[in-house]
């Protein structure tokens, strides 16, 4: 094992107020940025370490700055605190032209006054110096990367920043490993770190094993805790050589006219698997009227709130309630349920098929607009299944015309293959199963209605099926 390296390191002052007017233009056009739809009207320093010095011909700068925003109209048009986002800012003299697309603007004033920053993650070398920082180890200002000892990292791998639309930033190495690095950022553990690092403690083959990870103690002002707790800011993990993810292999099947039931069994398998791992490895609670009270009234108030945010909901509103009150009514008749860690945010784009043709999760961090403490709250396993069924309506409306029975077969299929595995057949749980379709199809309305409206119509649909007195 390499020793630990550690680095103190200052920053030069004014370096957050030199970069301020280019940030504001250039944050929010990113696919990653939370805010979207108001301004950045300035930003507060979290914490910010030179990784590399801007005097040479290339600097990089790791930044956690917190972006502000005006509240929404009707808030008295204050702002708040707004997100944190972690940033790797290169510095250069002037960008290559392999480097124009991560042109973050030329610098007028300040430390940095006459150079061009840029968004260090497309370029090799900056690249190459986070996994090497990981591999010994380092500690760099407040920043420690950290690494499962038993792993190896080979040096020297090929770094690729990776081009499909995600919500954080992964760079490729040489095909072997794949680092993910957060970009909204929370102080607290990290469910993705969390729950990865727990199965593999469990031995559960289904989730790539967290082989280094990059954490930050850094002093928030606007954080409500005194002790700091570390921000989680990376996680590397093996790379899935060839995969090819749920979502696109269905969508294949369905244009060829082909059956995916194979596979959605073997996915109902999988989560099953990795329900079963993450009960053993984590604490279950059981959930009786109270706690159910608690959920169902959470879901009332994100089915409230979208009605607010996506009218169109309005016409399903009172018969979607009736979705929450029958798993209240079950729970007041004395009904419990289990509740464990689960996934959160489970769907077809978050299963790996590797070229052999097994399974893997990935993506453990569940749904991002929601608070850490909730997303690592233990709650009933039905939720992720819920998440899947979803999956298979969503691909099965991208269809034309969308195909309701290919969704069907595949729906039932994966419930086959969970129950084969856990022993427990999900369809034994209708009241619960519809409560959590629903309220993950609500979840569905705002994220497209906010993110891409012409998908629409497709929870819509599902909500008006849900609504209906039959939501088989
Ligand atoms: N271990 C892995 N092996 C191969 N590809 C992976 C692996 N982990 C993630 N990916 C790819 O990276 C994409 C983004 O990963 P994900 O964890 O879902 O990030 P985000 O939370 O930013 O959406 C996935 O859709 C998948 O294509
Ligand atoms: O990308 P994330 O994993 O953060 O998840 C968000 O985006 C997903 C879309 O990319 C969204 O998923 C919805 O669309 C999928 C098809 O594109 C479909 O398979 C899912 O079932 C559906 O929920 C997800 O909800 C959102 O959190």
């Amino acid at each position: 094992m390499s020793e630990a390296v550690t680095r103190t390191v200052t920053t030069p002052p004014g370096l957050l107020a030199s970069l301020d007017p280019l940030l504001r233009e250039w944050l929010p056009r990113q696919r990653w940025f939370a805010g979207k739809g108001r301004p950045v009207t300035g930003f507060d320093l979290v914490a910010a370490t030179e990784l590399l010095p801007a005097t040479a011909k290339l600097g990089l700068y790791h930044l956690l700055v917190r972006a502000h925003q005006p509240l929404q109209p009707g808030h008295g048009g204050s702002e708040q605190p707004g997100d944190c986002y972690q940033l790797f800012i290169g510095v250069r003299e002037a960008l290559p032209p392999r480097l124009a697309p991560a042109l973050i603007g030329h610098v007028s004033r300040g430390p940095l006054a006459g150079r061009t920053v840029y968004e260090a993650l497309h370029d090799t070398r900056p690249a190459d110096l986070l996994l090497e920082a990981l591999r010994t180890q380092a500690r760099v200002g407040g920043l420690r990367f950290e690494r499962d000892p038993r792993q190896e990292i080979r040096p020297g791998l090929v770094p690729r920043l990776m081009t499909v639309e995600q919500s954080n930033s992964s760079v490729v190495y040489g095909d072997t490993f794949i680092l993910k690095l957060m970009r909204r950022v929370v102080p607290g553990i990290n469910p993705d770190l969390e729950l990865p690092l727990a199965l593999a403690r469990e031995g559960c083959p289904r989730v790539p094993p967290p082989t280094a990870w990059l954490v930050a103690v850094a002093e928030d002002t606007a954080g409500s805790s005194h002790t700091p707790e570390p921000y989680v800011l990376g996680v590397l993990q093996p790379f899935v050589q060839g995969a090819t993810d749920g979502w696109e292999l269905a969508l294949r099947e369905l244009a060829k006219g082909e059956d995916f039931v194979a596979e959605a069994r073997a996915i109902g398998r999988t989560t099953a698997e990795v329900h079963t791992a993450l009960a053993r490895a984590l604490p279950t609670v059981t959930l009786g009227h109270v706690p159910v009270r608690a959920l169902v009234d959470g879901m009332t108030e994100r089915l409230e709130a979208a009605v607010h945010a996506v009218p169109a909901l309005r016409p399903y509103a009172q018969d979607l309630r009736s979705a929450y009150t029958a798993l209240d009514d079950l729970a007041s008749e004395g009904r419990t349920w289990t509740a464990q860690r689960v996934h959160g945010d489970l769907h077809l784009g978050q299963c790996l098929r590797s070229p052999a043709g097994s399974w893997s999760l990935i993506d453990f961090e569940g749904e991002p607009a929601r608070p850490l403490a909730e997303r690592r709250m233990p709650q009933p396993a039905v939720r992720d299944v819920a998440g899947m069924l979803r999956s298979f309506d969503y691909a099965a409306r991208t269809a034309d015309p969308p195909q309701p029975d290919w969704a069907a077969r595949c729906r039932a299929a994966y419930c086959s293959g969970y129950a084969e595995a856990a022993g427990r057949d999900p369809r034994t749980e209708p009241v619960l199963l519809r409560a959590y379709e629903t309220d993950k199809a609500v979840y569905e309305a705002v994220y497209e209605a906010r993110h891409r409206p012409d998908w629409l119509p497709v929870p819509l649909a599902a909500l008006r099926r849900l609504a209906s007195a039959d939501p088989t």
